[in-house]
């Protein structure tokens, strides 16, 4: 069995994946690039929906596989991100005003009417990963959020620039998320580095990245193939 990478090396493995990230698929590059119909726009947010709704039940069964009280403790900070306080606050809260900024009514959002057969295959698949995998693996695979600050705030000043009909308080998301993933892919990267420390416990949390970056790009296809076929 090889040695162990060091802690540098198994970061710039991770690393490495960036260029798997779905910020290079071509979907968002149309996206941002200002080449999408307003329905394109709003089938994206209505999609996305549906990965919001879940990853409070990915944070949680993370949690459960994790005999770790002090990575619970960090990790537990995660669950009321998306849910919030109550119904007008938090990630939900927040996901829901861009859908109305984007022409969305809450009601089409809410019963999911729009979300791609792709969409739901993909996330669940993410669920069932964090579900069923060690708990380091599910930890890796949240480490996509190294990438995600960047590409949300190109996503903010392009949407400015390309789609000036959307109303402005849609970007709160993003505007509350970004200093967040900052922090919490930090925290995440540190928990990988930490925790996995053998040979295979290392490419199991390449493999899970991997595996995260292809179910965002997965999400993305169904988006650009269309939902209500
Ligand atoms: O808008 C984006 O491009 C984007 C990407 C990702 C990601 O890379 O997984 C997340 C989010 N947003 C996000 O808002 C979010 O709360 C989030 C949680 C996670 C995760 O896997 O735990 N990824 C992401």
């Amino acid at each position: 069995m090889a040695q162990p990478l060091t802690r540098e090396r198994f970061a710039a493995k991770l690393f490495d994946l960036r260029e798997r990230y779905w910020d290079t698929h071509p979907f968002h590059l149309r996206l941002h690039s200002g080449g999408c119909t307003p329905p394109e726009l709003r089938r994206w947010v209505a999609n996305r929906w549906y990965y919001q709704l879940v990853l409070t039940r990915k944070n949680a069964a993370i949690i459960a596989n994790c005999p770790l009280p002090e990575v619970r403790r960090i990790w537990s900070q995660r669950l009321a991100y998306q849910d919030g306080p109550s119904g007008d606050e938090g990630g939900l809260a927040d996901w829901l005003v861009l859908a109305e900024a984007v022409g969305l009514d809450r009601a089409e959002v809410l019963d999911e009417r729009h979300v791609a057969r792709g969409t739901r295959f993909a996330v669940n698949a993410y669920l069932h990963f964090c579900q069923t995998r060690p708990w380091t693996d599910g930890v890796a695979a949240a480490l996509t959020e190294m990438f995600s600050p960047d590409h949300m705030a190109e996503r903010v000043t392009a949407w400015r620039a390309h789609y000036p009909w959307i109303d402005e308080g849609g970007y709160a998301y993003f505007e509350h998320r970004i200093p967040v993933a900052r922090k919490d892919s930090a925290q995440t990267l540190e928990l990988v580095l930490d925790h996995c420390t053998t040979t295979a416990e290392q490419q199991a949390a390449i493999d899970a990245l991997a595996f995260k970056c292809e179910v965002l790009r997965a999400m993305l296809d169904a988006v650009d193939y269309g939902a209500d076929r």
